[in-house]
């Protein structure tokens, strides 16, 4: 018989079997990172443990035990945790769930080392955990066990994970309530969970390789093993449901279980649908969902599959299933700050009883019931933030960069925000003409992009004036000049003339209109090139320029096209950024990339983060797809923060004339040399003295069509480039069949829905396409006969009149106005008149400008065209231009000159001189494609028509 221990001995023992445990654990620890460097699963594992965690938090060395590692059963309830018994030798494996599910194993977010045991000689002792931290004394075995799976070591105390050991604890409680659970432990109400709606552990599952088996040990751990045999019996009698995401939300299929529905009726979000008899509800409640599920043993519920945290919740398909504890490696709530004022920003996150803590500490917190997320002021969000990285289980990401530089004066503030007061800027040193005709909100324009240092996007909405409120900027700036201006080539002359208007010091001799990839770009002070030019004289810029204007600033949308890789560089190194557009987006946030960093290149250096936040960024197999949005609340703040100016026409309707007439010069380089040539004979022709009065009205018609024919390429490129730049619906109303023609002709090749009504137009047919452009939006424009359309049609839902051709008599001009200028028109209309230099509008325009004006002065008109186009001095002073002038007056004042000159359109024939536009536009941008996929598709090929001849 031998003698008892003495304590000494007894202790000595304890010691000695303390210290081979902790040598076993290191040996094991040592063969599981060898594992994990020879790029086994377990590696794989390991690495999607570091990806998942926060960015934001603190990070520990790698320690063993939270990523992906072996755990053996056994040393999670023994080791240095005090705990007497001997080692279990029962194997472990730590896995994802995506793991799990390749290699066909089980796991649940359950504390095994509370549950899961199989016989000794079914297990293989593989790895031992490190060794555990110490158990409150005199603690239920059971709970300290529970309690001590969860820490996977003393050290990771310190860790961001440190506090994961409450999340098993809890969960092992939770198990407690479960049928199986009945070994001692004390009952739990069923719905408590839900009601604690603990959002999901995001950490790893442990589970036992061979727990599947369902055996139960005889060792001392007698209770766990029958708890492995609960679990075993959850994966076998359970019943199956699964997660399905439906639009934003997801629903759960499943049959009737009182407890789940218990579950589900605590969620706050819930929804029950009587015809699917499914609840379904909103993500935010998905992690509170699974994590109840998981722990009520009668269920089983699949996961949503690619749901974001799904990887961080347990697989449940398979047969065997193990609650076991989740790895302490990841953030089981997981969110974002989100701005939702210039003032405010709140958390979008799950909930968190110690999150929720945090924020009741804050000051200026507040709770929206509605969409229950807290939100708080700017000033506290560094302080939120520090103390939520302190909360291991939780993570919160801040504002991304972007924003807190943008608003950095409201993070610092202290006082309630008030609204930002744009000081007045000193405009001494601009033309008075300019400045005294800037109406109100032009003038507010002004000063914001002063106060923005010269960096904006200006956006307002069409014809409000973005012209001149960008040369008075630029004007602000003028000694920083030579100024660059680029712009569509179709309105490069009207750029000038706009310049020559409303800065009356600039010579015209400073502008320089480049026309050709011969051209400099640098000749003149004010230089204006079109965007497709610039990509190919961008070359010769030595010096950068100080100061830039992009009129159309939507053109630069894609970062792929020459124009846009062209013009960056140009905008990075300028000191002033006058980004001009009314439709800066067309149909999606990730269009404005480029001029967001045009105007601001600090703000999002990679189009990824900003696709991530604003353009719902997707990845697929074939790679990322940033066609969405998100976030728009919040783009839209930084933009009016930072970035944008924009006012819609309601907002200064009150400002604005009832029409805002503007002339356009389109290019001469359009015209070809040989519509050139013929334009010269006939205007030669009509001063020949020895003609008789016959004989030179019919020069004076050929004259007049002619410039028709001439005019054409341009007008057509007028058309496209409104229709680029977002104009949805307009009128173009010209006068001669052969333009009617080509318009028509091209909006066809375009795929562009449009309604042509001419002379050979019935009545009843008038009334339709009328009324088919009124109702439907697809029609975008309306092709219209100056004399045939001009009189008793209603086209108010458009607010644009294009003139593609002038027309001698003002008053069927102002009639055919007066199709979108009429009731029903809620809008300021704009009129575009399109003025080709060098043919027969150089004398029609100063002669309608002359006639209205005689008929204002008799009180017959209201309309000044002269006070609201541009170029007032468009005449040719030369004594032979007068000349046919003073011929144009005549015959046209003239009886029956309208219908001669009808006549004479109806039956031009372009002959030989009509340019066949077909051959002049790219093939390759017509597509089949529908309406408005197929504008988009044939603008993104837009450059190679826009080329100058
Ligand atoms: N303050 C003003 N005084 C006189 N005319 C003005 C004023 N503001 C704008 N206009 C006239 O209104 C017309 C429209 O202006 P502008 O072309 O600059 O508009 P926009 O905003 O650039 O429109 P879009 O986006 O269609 O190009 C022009 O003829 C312009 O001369």
């Amino acid at each position: 018989m031998s003698l008892p221990l003495t304590e000494e001995q007894r202790k000595k023992i304890e010691e000695n079997r303390q210290k081979a445990l902790a040598r076993r654990a290191e040996k094991l620890l040592a063969e599981q990172h060898q594992r994990a460097g020879s790029g086994s699963s377990i590696a794989a594992n390991s690495s999607q443990s570091k990806q998942g965690l926060p960015p934001n938090l603190p990070r520990e060395p790698p320690k063993p035990v939270s990523h992906g590692v072996l755990f053996k059963q056994q040393d999670l309830s023994s080791s240095s945790t005090g705990d007497q018994r001997p080692p279990n030798p029962h194997h472990f494996h730590l896995s994802t769930p995506q793991q799990a599910k390749g290699s066909g194993k089980i796991h649940e977010d359950v504390p095994t080392a509370c549950l899961s045991h199989s016989p000794p000689s079914q297990m293989t002792a593989t790895r031992v955990s490190p060794p555990l931290a110490k158990s409150p004394p005199g603690a239920p075995t059971q709970q300290l066990l529970c309690y001590q799976s969860g820490q996977a070591s003393h050290e990771t105390k310190s860790t961001p994970f440190a506090n994961t050991a409450r999340e098993p604890l809890a969960k092992a409680k939770s198990f407690q309530k479960t049928p199986a659970s009945s070994f001692g432990q004390p009952h739990r109400d069923p719905g408590l969970d839900a009601k604690a709606e603990r959002p999901s552990t995001s950490g790893q599952n442990i589970s036992d390789s061979r727990c599947g088996s369902g055996s139960v040990t005889a060792r001392p751990e007698g209770r766990l093993s029958q708890k492995s045999g609960a679990s075993f019996h959850k994966a076998v009698s359970s019943q199956q449901g699964a997660c399905i995401r439906s639009g934003d939300r997801f629903q759960v299929k499943i049959g009737y279980n009182a407890h789940l529905i218990a579950v589900f009726k605590s969620l706050p979000s819930r929804s029950y649908d009587p015809a699917t008899k499914m609840w379904n509800f909103s993500m935010t409640d998905y992690s509170a969902l699974m994590k109840a599920a998981q722990s009520l043993p009668s269920v089983t519920l699949q996961p949503l599959e690619g749901a974001e945290d799904s990887r961080e919740l347990p697989s449940a398909d398979g047969v065997a299933q193990a609650r076991l504890p989740s790895a302490p490696s990841l953030a089981f709530v997981k969110g974002r700050c989100v701005l939702i004022s210039r003032a405010r920003f709140e958390a979008d996150i799950g909930y968190s009883e110690h999150l929720t803590a945090v924020f009741k500490q804050m000051d200026s917190r507040n709770y929206d019931a509605k969409t229950r997320r807290w939100s708080f002021l700017l000033e506290e969000h560094n302080k939120l933030i520090a103390q939520v990285r302190c909360l291991p289980q939780v993570q919160l990401d801040p504002l991304p960069k972007t924003l807190t530089l943008a608003f950095a004066s409201q993070l610092e503030k202290t006082s309630p925000c008030v609204p930002e007061t744009i000081p007045e800027a000193d405009l001494s040193g601009v033309d008075s003409k300019l400045v005294s005709s800037l109406l109100p909100f032009q003038r507010v324009g002004v000063n914001f992009a002063i106060a923005k240092r010269g960096r904006l996007l200006l956006a307002d909405d069409m014809g409000l004036g973005k012209t001149i409120q960008a040369i008075c900027i630029a004007a602000f700036y003028r000694k920083e000049w030579p100024l660059l201006v680029v712009v569509p080539s179709s309105v490069r002359f009207t750029w000038e003339q706009a310049f020559l208007r409303w800065l009356p010091s600039l010579s015209p001799d400073c502008i320089n209109v480049v026309v050709t990839g011969k051209d400099r770009l640098t000749a003149g002070l004010v230089n204006i090139v079109s965007f497709d030019l610039l990509s190919k004289l961008e070359k010769q810029l030595k010096t950068p320029f100080k100061v830039v204007i992009i009129d159309e600033s939507h053109f630069l949308k894609n970062i792929k096209t020459a124009r846009c890789r062209a013009a960056m560089p140009i905008l990075k190194v300028a000191k002033r950024v006058i980004l001009l557009s009314g439709t800066p987006a067309m149909s999606r946030p990730a269009e404005l990339y480029t001029q967001i960093i045009g105007v601001r290149p600090t703000f999002f250096p990679q189009f990824h983060a900003f696709g991530l936040r604003y353009c719902d960024a997707k990845q697929h197999p074939w790679g990322w797809d940033y066609s969405g949005s998100s976030n728009l609340g919040e783009l839209k703040l930084l933009l009016e923060e930072a970035v944008m100016l924009r006012r819609l026409k309601s907002d200064v309707l009150a400002q604005l004339p009832a029409k805002q007439r503007k002339m356009v010069v389109i290019a001469p380089g359009r015209i070809s040399t040989k519509a050139r040539a013929a334009l010269d004979a006939v205007a030669k022709e009509m001063t020949t003295k020895e003609k008789t009065n016959r004989q030179q009205k019919e020069a004076l018609l050929l004259f007049f069509s002619r410039t028709a024919e001439a005019k054409i390429p341009c007008v057509i490129e007028y058309v496209l480039d409104l229709l680029e730049s977002g104009r949805e619906k307009f009128l173009v109303f010209a006068h001669h069949k052969v333009v009617l023609d080509a318009l028509t002709k091209e909006l066809e090749r375009k795929h562009v829905q449009h309604v042509r009504i001419d002379g050979s137009t019935s009545s009843a047919d008038r009334d339709d396409l009328c009324r088919q452009f009124q109702l439907f939006e697809s029609h975008a424009v309306a092709v219209l006969s100056i004399t045939a359309a001009s009189m008793g049609l209603t086209f108010s839902s458009a607010d644009l009149v294009v003139f593609a051709e002038l027309f001698w008599n003002p008053g069927v001009l102002l009639q055919a106005e007066d199709r979108v200028h009429r009731i029903g028109q809620s809008s300021s209309v704009s009129i575009h008149y399109l003025v080709a230099k060098g043919t027969a509008d150089d004398y029609l325009w100063p002669m309608i400008q002359e006639k209205i004006k005689v008929l204002g002065e008799a009180g017959l008109s209201e309309t000044n065209f002269s006070e609201m186009a541009e170029a007032t001095d468009y005449f040719h002073k030369d004594p032979k231009q007068q000349q046919i002038y003073d011929f144009f007056q005549k015959s046209f004042e003239e009886d029956g000159s309208d219908r001669e000159l009808l006549e004479a359109a109806e039956s031009f024939d372009p002959g030989s001189g009509f340019q066949d536009l077909g051959g002049m536009l790219d093939e390759s941008t017509l597509t089949d494609s529908p309406l408005k996929k197929r504008r988009f598709e044939f603008f993104d090929n837009f450059d190679s028509f826009t080329s100058p001849l």
